[in-house]
């Protein structure tokens, strides 16, 4: 810190999605800033995304998970909010021009979960049960490990997810545990799934605060809310996919962990059919940014020296 004397914000104005865990979210950073700063007048502005609207087609089809963040993006161009809150596994790997993350909160549990009424766990699945995900990551390690069970599509967001398979058109679907458990919704899950069986999304279960780049008071003001264990996991992850020009829909998944300085990366880049998928793992001494971007594209490279490109080549039709 420098010198300079710090005002804090008069008021600040949180551009958020108005599913129930986006505002979950949102609501979770608006009583963090009113407890910083209780003179500030914090207020939530929900927003529609064409994500939202869409719910027909796949996520991947219509552009990705872009969707989500680009009207909150304009809200914010447009002077009508100061700072956006997202899942950070829906924000793309590159910000457009003129946006910054100012702040990645501490990761709630990474883990995908398994939710389902009458198993309680994929091991006892019978052949050619039905598991519900739109994931394509999770498809792919599902189909690698269960090669027995069927994959349909589950669109929507959590609520109606859940509604989808209370319907019974699924033996179970498949989850991040953090948003289930923001939501109260934790009892619902039957078994979470190791890291070590599917690897979460680049990104899963961190929450990141998303400004323009032309706003340095708040980038100081929100410094307090970032966790920097999770800002150097999330971005030695993301730097993974960006490394091999992945968006939110590649079948990536990436697992950074820290224990002290020592950072270990796991990540996986699979075909959603499960036939093929290519493994890598790194580790190294991580205390600043550059060096959680070095180790995830150093990971990246492993994966292309294995033939990640002709792999994301094969993709080209999703
Ligand atoms: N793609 C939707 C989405 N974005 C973030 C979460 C969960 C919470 C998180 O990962 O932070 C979910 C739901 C899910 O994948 O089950």
């Amino acid at each position: 810190m420098t010198s300079t004397t710090f005002t804090p914000p008069q008021s600040l104005v949180i551009a958020t999605r108005e599913s129930r865990l986006a505002l979950w979210q949102a609501e979770h950073v608006r009583d963090w800033l009113r407890s910083l700063y209780p003179q500030c007048d914090v207020r939530i502005f929900g927003m529609t995304t064409q994500g939202d609207q869409i719910l027909d087609k796949s996520l991947a089809k219509i552009g990705g998970k872009g969707l989500f963040v680009k009207e909150l993006e304009i809200a914010m161009e447009q002077g009508h909010a100061d700072l956006a809150v997202h899942s950070l596994k829906d924000v793309p790997m590159e910000l457009p021009p003129g946006f910054a993350l100012a702040a990645v909160m501490e990761r709630e549990d990474p883990r995908d979960a398994w939710v389902s009424p009458r198993h309680a766990s994929l091991d006892e699945l019978p052949h050619g049960a039905v598991v519900g995900t739109s994931s394509l990551r999770r498809e792919s390690q599902l189909r690698a490990r269960y090669p027995h069970l069927r994959v349909q599509a589950l669109r929507g967001n959590l609520d109606t997810r859940l509604r989808k398979l209370d319907e019974g058109q699924y033996a179970g679907i498949l989850l991040a545990a953090a948003g289930l458990k923001r939501l109260g919704l934790g009892e619902r899950v039957r078994a979470v799934i190791s890291t070590g069986d599917m690897l979460p999304a680049v990104g899963q279960a961190a929450l990141g605060i998303e400004i323009r780049a032309d706003r340095p008071d708040l980038l100081q003001a929100l410094s307090p809310l970032n966790h920097l264990p999770t800002a150097l996991c999330v971005q030695a992850e993301r730097a993974v996919s960006r490394g091999l020009g992945g968006s939110c829909t590649t079948p990536i998944g990436a697992y950074a962990t820290l224990e002290g300085d020592d950072m270990l990366l796991r990540a996986v880049l699979g075909l959603p059919d499960g036939s093929r998928a290519l493994h890598a793992t790194s580790r190294a001494r991580v205390i600043e940014p550059s060096q959680a971007e070095a180790l995830g594209l150093q990971v990246a490279q492993q994966l292309r020296d294995q033939g990640a490109d002709a792999l994301l080549a094969q993709l080209g039709g999703h």
